[in-house]
């Protein structure tokens, strides 16, 4: 059997990768409009009434006004927006997030994929939740460096198009002071906490890849868990992923290309048991796991197909 694809968007940063990771599929067929029509609104209509999945790799705006054209009952969706990630009427499409999420993804018309900073952070905090190590009222942080494609053909261009207005040639900077980033509704409600947790997210002057990571001060709870309870929590949920891993926390350093140009989420705990304190660290691409990955993983379990064909694991 052969599926039909559309990505809308699909000349964009996290279209072009999802494109590519679909190209030498066999049993995948992709409609693809020409330059000329990829914005023409007749002809994404006909598309997206057109074939059995839709992966939305667009602007929030656009990503809504394309479900408002969908009618044909038919058609299943994968939203790479930040648009529907909090509705209660689409499925988050985190399939290691929940016992129970893979099989809720593959029974489901509309799928919205997560963010590229909540899919590391809600890998390394989820588990802790639910097991109670870390209590729903605690009020979490999370520190967080991408690399500058996660801010699409826009940030692309700041950062390597010399012409460009608003070209920069920093390093690495800090941003969403006011912390309002549009990932934090998307963290409270799918880690299931109280409050929003405090969200530092900064990019670097690489072009793909990115470093997630909690502070947990073990001391403070009521549990005073240990640093292995910590890790064992996280190794007991993740022991059937092919994609997501546990990594023993041997090194001295972390990079944030650690799993760049992968579609693997890697997790480490490291810890100080003198002084009670835990350092937890993910590392993802955010095209990748954070972006790209995550709809073919999506797109997989929806067709029915191995979950991570076409993935680099
Ligand atoms: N980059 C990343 O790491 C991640 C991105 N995402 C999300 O994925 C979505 C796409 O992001 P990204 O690929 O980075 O963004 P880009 O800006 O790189 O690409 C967006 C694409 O959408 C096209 N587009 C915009 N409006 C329309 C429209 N009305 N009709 C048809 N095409 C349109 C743009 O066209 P044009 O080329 O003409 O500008 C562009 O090609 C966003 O919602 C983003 O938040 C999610 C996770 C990670
Ligand atoms: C470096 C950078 O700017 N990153 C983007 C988030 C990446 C992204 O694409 O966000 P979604 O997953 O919600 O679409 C930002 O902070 O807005």
């Amino acid at each position: 059997m052969t599926i039909r694809v559309f990505i809308d968007g699909a000349v964009g940063t996290t279209g072009l990768e999802i494109r590519e990771r679909l190209s030498d599929r066999t049993g995948i067929e992709q409609v693809i409009l020409a330059d000329t029509d990829r914005k023409d609104r007749a002809k994404r209509e006909d598309a997206l009434n057109s074939v059995d999945f839709v992966i939305l790799c667009l602007p929030d705006d656009a990503a809504r006004e394309a479900v408002a054209m969908i009618r044909n009952e038919h058609v299943r969706v994968i939203d790479a927006s930040t648009a529907y990630r909090t509705e209660p009427d689409w499925t988050y499409g985190f399939a290691e997030l929940e016992p129970g999420q893979m099989s809720a993804i593959a029974e489901s018309a509309r799928v919205s994929n997560p963010g590229c900073y909540p899919t590391g952070f809600l890998a390394l905090v989820r588990p802790l939740i639910r097991s109670g190590i870390v209590p729903h009222d605690y009020p979490l942080s999370v520190n967080a460096v991408s690399g500058y494609s996660g801010g699409g053909k826009s940030m692309i261009s700041e950062f390597e198009d010399r012409d460009a207005a608003e070209f920069t040639d920093t390093a690495y900077r800090s941003y969403a002071l006011s912390l309002a980033h549009k990932h934090v509704p998307e963290m409270q409600k799918h880690a299931r906490l109280e409050h929003p947790p405090i969200f530092m997210p900064s990019v670097a002057r690489t072009y793909r890849g990115m470093l997630v990571e909690v502070p947990l001060p073990l001391h403070a709870f009521t549990r005073r868990p240990s640093i292995e309870a910590v890790e064992n929590a996280l190794r007991d949920a993740y022991k059937d992923s092919p994609l997501v891993r546990v990594l023993p926390a041997e090194m001295g350093s972390v990079s944030i290309e650690a799993d760049a140009g992968t579609d693997r989420l890697s997790l480490r705990v490291f810890g100080n048991p003198e002084r009670g304190q835990a350092r937890l660290v993910a590392t993802l691409d955010n095209l990748g796991k954070g972006a790209a990955g995550a709809a073919v993983q999506n797109l997989n379990i929806m067709a029915g197909l191995d979950p991570v064909a076409g993935l680099i694991v």
